[in-house]
This record gives C-alpha cells, structure tokens and sequence, in this order.
C-alpha cells in the first residue's frame, strides 16, 4: 500500500488515506425478494483527512431534496455531486472508480454521482425510505456508500414491514453497499440515537437517473 518509493515521515504514515482490497474480503448477506448488501470494514484507512475535507466548507445545504417517494424529514445537510462535478477529495474520486471496476458486472454501467449527507450529531437521521426516485424504482440497481466519522447504524427493513430489521454497523472508512431489489423491496434507515456521537459523514456513489 505504502510502496511509493519517498520515505515516509510520520505525518504520512498517519495521514494518507489509502484503498484496501474489495477482492475477497467484502461479505455478502443475501436478503429476500432479490435483495442484498455487501459491507467490508475499513476499505479506507487513514481516513482522518478526508473527515476534515468533508467537514469543510464544500456547500452543505439545510434544504429538503426530493428524494423519495413520500416526505421525509431530512435532519442532515446535504451536498450532492452531480456527474462531472469533481468531489473534493481525490481519493473519493478513486473510490468511485475502484467500485465501478469491482462491479462492473452486476452493474454494467459506472456509479457516476456523488450523494453526500452530514449527520451533525445524533439528532441527525433520515427515516426509513428506499433510494426510488429515478429508475430504482422500477430497476434494481446498487447504491455504494462510504462512511467517514463517527459510527452509525444503518438499519434494513422488508418493506411493508413483517419482517426483522438489520443492522449494519458503519464506521469510519466503513463500506456498504445495497444491490439487486434492496431500494424497492427494502428499506433503509439511520436512526437518531441519544448517545453522544460526534459527526458522521455518509458518501453515496450511484449510476445515473439513481437517487
Ligand atoms: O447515511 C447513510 O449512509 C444513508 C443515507 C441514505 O440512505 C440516503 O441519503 O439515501
Ligand atoms: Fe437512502
């Protein structure tokens, strides 16, 4: 990982933030209806300058997208890269490109936008929804997601309820990843938690038409 041929001094050894392997060590749990998810701890170490990046100045934005098909309250700010627009870390911009390579087969087309959420502290949350505004409402697709920051579950339901909810741990430098039916048959939510937590920042990298 570190094979750049410089010596490294502490302040890199610590700071620069690094891309582990998806191959092999990413675990799949297959849900029902045609859904899965995909979640490897982790995938990016040294993460801490990207956190900083992050909770910068990139235009966080207070309003409501219309994202899902019924109102949710949004408690979170939001960012949101459309194509093209160049995110504001590079190492966001190889992750992207690293999840396009690993599932070009399943998905046959790039994730190509960049959907960002800052969760200030745990009154921050979104509401149980599925990412069905576009062609996921009608397609299965995959949303890829990189958490940075203070950890956060990210809860799974069947939709239309009867069934036990799952819950996926997310961390810093944590990667998880909804496919096949996941955002039309299931639902997913960040819960709000009365535990202190610090900011979360969640990177989401779907295809186009997708959010
Ligand atoms: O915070 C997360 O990781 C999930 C965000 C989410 O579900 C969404 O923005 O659609
Ligand atoms: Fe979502």
């Amino acid at each position: 990982m570190h094979g750049i041929a410089h010596q490294p001094s502490m302040f890199d050894l610590v700071d620069e933030p690094t891309l582990g392997r998806l191959e092999d060590r990413i675990q799949r749990t297959t849900l029902t209806r045609g859904a899965w998810v995909d979640h490897l701890p982790g995938w990016v170490g040294g993460s801490e300058s990207i956190l900083e990046t992050l909770l910068g100045d990139i235009g966080w934005r207070a309003e409501r997208r219309e994202m899902y098909e019924r109102e949710v309250d949004v408690p979170r700010l939001l960012r949101w890269y459309d194509v093209d627009e160049e995110l504001p870390h590079p190492l966001l911009t190889e992750a992207r490109e690293r999840l396009t390579a690993y599932y070009a087969e399943e998905l046959r087309e790039p994730f190509v936008t960049t959907g960002m959420c800052l969760y200030r502290d745990g009154r921050d949350s979104v509401a149980w929804h599925g990412d069905t505004t576009g062609r996921s409402s009608s397609q299965d697709t995959l949303v890829a997601i990189v958490s940075f920051g203070s950890p956060r579950p990210l809860m799974l339901r069947p939709r239309g309820g009867g069934g036990d909810s799952l819950k996926f741990p997310l961390g810093h430098g944590d990667l998880v990843v909804m496919g096949g039916s996941c955002q039309r048959t299931w639902e997913h939510a960040i819960p709000k938690t009365a535990k202190k937590v610090g900011p979360r920042v969640s990177v989401q990298f779907r295809p186009i038409g997708v959010s």
